[in-house]
């Protein structure tokens, strides 16, 4: 699985982080950092539409290679907010994503808004070091974590004021997720993007959001391009959702932004709008 290939990367960039980042330091450079912005908050309770929206700042993908060859990720970030966006997703991963720790510095530095780190995290290092580059919150992939890396990480997150987005793809893990002590900050992310294959299907979210309980929150990642799917997305009960590609292909960012999602304040316009190219 391509999964392995990323992991056994993130393997070497971990190496070389334990020898750079020391948690003592890390705790006290955190200590004297300002508060996170309460990302879980943010797309729940101060969601700015019906659906909350984690737009993401991607320049590159595995299944897509190159999406979006002038890329500018603090313009981009700007575009997002001027469009209402609720949170950003900044990919920091260079190898597979052509992201950077950079970017998300950069874009902590340009926007309010609350951010998170997309990366893959094997190692609780990296959840200090995305503390220190200014998110606020990590993504927890369960396809790659056993589940008491996925309690103890949370946890960890939360320690230092971290959100926590639990990434799952598959029923198995779906189950394995609902298992945990689900604390408040966490959201439960379910991937429409098949690992295999990377095909996405919007069906996944139908299928798995009907297993998450009443009180937990949801967002459908992945594969969401038109007011069809937005609109087959809130009848699945998601809380939010996180799109990266389609905003990428477009020119002009906020108008893309706000003719998926329809204007801030209100439910998005019925109708067969779509933004695919
Ligand atoms: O995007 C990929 O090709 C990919 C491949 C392997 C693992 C993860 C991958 N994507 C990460 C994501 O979760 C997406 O960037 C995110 O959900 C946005 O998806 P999209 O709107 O389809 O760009």
């Amino acid at each position: 699985m391509y999964l392995d290939r990323i992991v056994e990367t993130k393997r070497e960039e971990t190496a070389k982080l334990a020898a750079t980042l020391s948690i003592p330091q890390a705790l006290e450079t955190i200590a004297g950092m300002p508060a996170t912005k309460g990302f879980a908050k943010t797309l729940t309770a101060g969601r700015k539409r019906d659906m909350g929206l984690i737009a993401e700042v991607k320049k590159a993908s595995p299944s897509k290679g190159l999406i979006r060859p002038d890329f500018d990720p603090v313009a981009i970030a700007l575009a997002y907010e001027e469009a209402g966006a609720d949170c950003l997703s900044v990919l920091t991963d260079a190898p597979y994503f052509q992201g950077s720790s950079e970017y998300l510095q950069a874009v902590r530095q340009a926007v309010n808004l609350p951010l998170l780190r997309k990366d893959f995290v094997i190692d609780e290092r990296q959840i200090y070091e995305a503390r220190i580059l200014g998110a606020d919150a990590v993504l927890l992939i369960a396809a790659i974590l056993t589940p008491q890396q996925i309690s103890t990480f949370m946890r960890t997150a939360a320690s230092i004021g971290l959100d926590s987005l639990i990434e799952v793809h598959s029923l198995e893990e779906m189950k394995t997720v609902l298992e945990l002590e689900l604390s408040e900050g966490v959201l439960i992310g379910i991937n429409n993007r098949n690992l295999h294959t990377f095909e996405t299907s919007l069906a996944a979210s139908e299928s798995l959001g009907k297993l998450v309980p009443e009180g937990v929150p949801f967002i459908s990642e992945s594969g969401i391009s038109s007011v069809q799917d937005m609109d087959f997305l809130r009848n699945t009960g998601a809380s939010g959702v996180l799109i990266g590609e389609c905003f990428m292909r477009q020119k002009d960012i906020q108008a893309a932004v706000n003719a998926l999602m329809g204007p801030v304040g209100s439910a998005a316009k019925e109708g067969g709008v779509s933004i695919h190219e």
